[in-house]
């Protein structure tokens, strides 16, 4: 029997009431590709529950990861989740943040763990979806630790589109979607935050053995025909 599970971030966060909650913690829940697990219910008995499925898409500024992820979606049926989009939509939602998010995304830094986890994990629990792409987080270690620790929760596979610096520099300031860092002087702290903040978790992943680097050059259509292999590889096993 399949079983949608109501939240992910409940797993390993037994104050909150959900399925998920009844899953033993000793479990390793999030294995790379898998989507079902076997989870006791109320009267005892094991049955499937399907588990989301979570692909972090890292890359540098520019790297072209809004633009596959629209593809992705179009071609998989995955929800895009925005950490950037999720924290600039807060600006215009919720007053008290608004000028640090602001602030923090102007000077090319990182907005505290918390927000944007809080932001992320409030969007998955209130999709129908099960298929998830995270965009643009984690951007540093302690954004990684954080989402660990809060939802209990790992990403199924990383993507990192790997894309030289005057490229995303270039795709940057011809963007023309009226982003408060999309000039010259803010690219240039953002190039650094990723050098100094974000390369460290893709190495993290790397080494886990969870990492898939695609080469971000080339017409959108001619990256996405390496980012396509790997969903379809796996279409059937998370659907
Ligand atoms: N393969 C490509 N070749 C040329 N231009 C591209 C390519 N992919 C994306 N672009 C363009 O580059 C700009 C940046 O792309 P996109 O917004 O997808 O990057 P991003 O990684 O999401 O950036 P950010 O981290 O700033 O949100 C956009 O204007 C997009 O249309
Ligand atoms: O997890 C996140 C994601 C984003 N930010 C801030 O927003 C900007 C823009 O993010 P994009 O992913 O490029 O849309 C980013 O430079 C950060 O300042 C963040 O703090 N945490
Ligand atoms: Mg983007």
């Amino acid at each position: 029997m399949w079983r949608r599970v109501a939240s992910v971030f409940t797993l390993l966060a037994p104050s909150r009431s959900s399925v998920l909650n009844k899953v033993p913690h000793n479990l390793k829940f999030l294995e790379v590709f898998a989507t079902e697990v076997m989870t006791p219910t109320e009267d005892g008995v094991l049955s499937k529950v399907k588990t989301p499925f979570i692909t972090f898409v890292l890359g540098g500024p520019g790297s072209g990861k809004g633009t596959q992820c629209l593809k992705i979606v179009e071609s998989f049926g995955f929800t895009h989740l925005s950490a950037g989009d999720l924290l600039r939509k807060e600006t215009s939602t919720n007053a008290k943040f608004c000028d640090m998010i602001n602030d923090t995304i102007k000077e090319g830094g990182i907005v505290p763990s918390e927000l944007t986890v809080k932001l992320i994990q409030g969007a998955i629990d209130s999709s129908e979806n099960y298929k998830f792409l995270i965009d643009g987080f984690p951007r540093s270690e302690e954004n990684r630790s954080a989402f660990e620790k809060i939802t209990g929760a790992e990403p199924n596979i990383v993507l990192f589109f790997d894309c030289p610096e005057e490229e995303m520099v270039r795709r940057v300031l011809s963007r023309n979607e009226g982003r408060l860092d999309d000039n010259i002087d803010t690219m240039k702290k953002r190039l650094k935050t990723f050098t100094a903040l974000s390369l460290p978790v893709i190495n993290y992943y790397s080494e886990k053995g969870k990492l898939l680097k695609i080469n971000a050059v080339g017409t959108e259509d001619e990256v996405f025909e390496q980012v396509r292999p790997v969903f379809a590889k796996y279409e059937k096993e998370i659907r």
